[in-house]
């Protein structure tokens, strides 16, 4: 399947491991088993109508599979696939030249959709709604409107931020999907498929070791999984057993429970630098030296996910369990103003 021209994967952060490792079929695709099988009855109801698919959106902390899963819906539903991203898109005519060279029934996948600008967004309304592109030429009195006809296609929108999405663009989605982390149970098998796909020995305590501190997310386990087998290759017999895995993680400091360094940083500044009290993502940020949309999208979510910190409509604020975490003693409860120095009752 080839891809076309205009794929520049500068925003998807996946390596040629990712690519030599992703599911060439939902048979193989691990996990978030009520997501594939809606996709797949959706691919099935097409099919037997003869009719092309629905426009699909996939939100969800990075590497859990959105590209993954465009990749086999595409497969599915034997249609090409054409990948482009948010950011690509910077005109008008950059949307124009994608929408205008595909085909009946082709998937386009738009990475990071929610970057798209709004003015561009308005224009992918009439093309999903309507298979139609409305292109204003020329400026100031000359400026008129054409208007193109477009092949019946399928937009699968990929987002890490499904909030930023306005309301106009989701409704347009006929089938909404949110990715969740991943069990320890399926992490192991993802592990353990790519271990014997990469020829890597791996016994089940070690594929679990690696699955329990993988964050819920099938990119950080390969990428682990790539350090773990360095690391049984040369302080090791290069089987990965439980204990190598936990020797090769220790050495990379990512805990027990799958916390890295920034993790860790982020939930000291919490509690020393702003001394428990809620604080506002930028001033976090700052205060970790971390970019606010990284600790919004990848620290954020896993941290909530672990019980460690909580939104409030004040700010993050850490819970108990971060207090253990970084082994602070707990801020003792705040007083209680309706209950001054002693009341009558
Ligand atoms: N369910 C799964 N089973 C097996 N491997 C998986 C699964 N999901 C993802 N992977 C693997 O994890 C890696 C990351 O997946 P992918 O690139 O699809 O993530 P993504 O959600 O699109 O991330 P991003 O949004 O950051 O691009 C790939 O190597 C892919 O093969």
């Amino acid at each position: 399947m080839a891809e076309t021209f205009y794929q520049k994967t500068t925003t998807a952060p996946a390596s040629s491991f990712d690519v030599s490792l992703r599911p060439p079929a939902f048979s193989e695709f691990i996990g978030q088993e009520k997501v594939k099988e809606r996709l797949l009855l959706m691919i099935e109801a097409a099919k037997q109508r003869g009719d092309v698919l629905d426009h699909v959106l996939l939100s969800g902390p990075p590497g859990l599979g959105k590209t993954t899963l465009a990749n086999l819906i595409a497969r599915a539903a034997g249609s090409q696939l054409h990948t482009t991203s948010g950011p690509q898109i910077e005109k008008a005519g950059d949307l124009a030249g994608v929408l205008t060279n595909l085909q009946k029934g082709d998937v386009l996948f738009i990475d990071e959709i929610h970057r798209l600008h709004p003015a561009i967004e308005e224009y992918l309304y009439p093309a999903m709604e309507d298979y139609r592109l409305d292109i204003i030429i020329d400026s100031g009195p000359s400026a008129r409107s054409i208007q193109l006809n477009l092949p019946k296609f399928t937009l699968v929108g990929a987002t890490t931020r499904s909030g930023m999405l306005t309301a106009p663009l989701r409704s347009r989605f006929g089938l909404v999907n949110r990715l969740d982390y991943y069990s320890l149970e399926d992490l192991a098998k993802i592990i353990e498929r790519s271990a014997g796909l990469l020829d890597i020995a791996i016994e089940p305590a070690g594929a679990r070791e690696i699955g329990s501190r993988a964050r819920g997310t099938p990119r950080v386990a390969n990428a682990l999984l790539r350090w773990v087998r360095d690391y049984a290759q040369v302080k090791g017999d290069g089987v990965i057993t439980g204990p190598i895995a936990d020797a090769a993680l220790a050495m990379i400091e990512i805990d027990s429970d799958g916390l890295d360094e920034m993790d860790k940083r982020i939930l000291e500044a919490m509690i020393y630098k702003f001394g428990g009290n809620p604080v506002g993502l930028n001033s976090l940020a700052v205060a970790v030296g971390e970019d606010a949309a990284t600790l919004e999208e990848v620290h954020e979510p896993f941290l909530i996910m672990q019980g460690f910190i909580q939104r409030t409509p004040r700010g993050r604020l850490a819970l108990p369990a971060a207090y253990g975490k970084i082994g602070a003693p707990m801020p003792p409860p705040p007083a209680r103003p309706e209950d001054p120095q002693g009341s009558l009752f």
